[in-house]
């Protein structure tokens, strides 16, 4: 696999923890044997970034902010901005996660503006897709994916610093992960609407990633599927498991 297509493992602390936490859990990762063929990406809490990426230096580790506002300031009270996270240099950030869309109301359009002014800022983005549960049961998932990427490229031409994280809603916090089969026939959708919308070389470099009750117990065989390019985790990225599911390719 070329370097740009690293299988990439991001952990998503979503709002969870204090600073001291952490840094504990930074210290647990640190002390394992990591594989150095992943790239690992953690999203800890808009206030922890700093002490997070402080207690990361010197390892293969990188963060992510967990969502950024797309204008680059103002008064937009609450807000932190791709530029403001740019200023203290972290590279990457979660855009469009299901718990923006659902609890905070973000649509379609809010999350391809937010993509389109963290890529202007240099930051790289993961781009989270996925369907309800209702939406699944209709045998909508593929059309609603198709529509939020839609969303997006009619914003951003330049595809090469987005991961895609698909994430059926129905999967995240519910220890009800995605069967391989359901996630792959997503996963080759997503890549088929890439060869037509993004050209092949673009293809070439995407990675799609999977997110959803991904664990130490089930990333193994989710990992061994060619179209399941790495994950985002939530719950389990708080846990010693996150090592072993860094490790999945081993
Ligand atoms: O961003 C991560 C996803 O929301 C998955 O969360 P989960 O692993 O706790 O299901």
């Amino acid at each position: 696999m070329s370097a740009d297509r690293k299988f990439f493992v991001g952990g998503n602390w979503k709002m969870n923890g204090t600073i001291e936490s952490g840094k504990k859990l930074v210290e647990t990762i640190k002390s394992a044997k990591l594989d150095s063929n992943v790239e690992v990406v953690v999203a800890p809490p808009a206030l922890h970034l700093l002490p997070v990426q402080e207690a990361l230096k010197g390892t293969q580790i990188q963060v992510a902010g967990q969502n950024a506002y797309h204008q680059v300031s103002g008064a937009f009270t609450g807000e932190v901005s791709v530029s403001q996270l740019q200023d203290a240099n972290i590279p990457w950030v979660i855009i469009g996660h299901s718990e923006r869309r659902t609890l905070f109301g973000e649509t379609d359009a809010n999350v391809a503006e937010k993509t389109k002014a963290a890529l202007k800022h240099d930051i790289s983005v993961i781009l989270c897709v996925g369907e309800t549960l209702e939406q699944r049961e209709k045998n909508e998932s593929i059309n609603v994916v198709v529509r939020q990427l839609d969303a997006v490229k009619k914003e951003v031409d330049d595809w090469t610093k987005i991961v895609i994280a698909y994430e059926p809603v129905w999967a995240i916090g519910t220890g009800k992960v995605a069967t391989p089969e359901q996630a792959e026939e997503v996963h080759a959708a997503i890549y088929d609407w890439a060869v037509k919308n993004l050209g092949q070389g673009a293809t070439d470099k995407l990675r799609v990633i999977y997110g959803g009750s991904v664990a130490g117990k089930n990333c193994k065989e989710l990992a061994s599927k060619p179209s399941i390019l790495g994950f985002l985790v939530g719950g389990a990225s708080l846990k010693p498991e996150f090592v072993d599911i860094i490790n999945s390719k081993l």
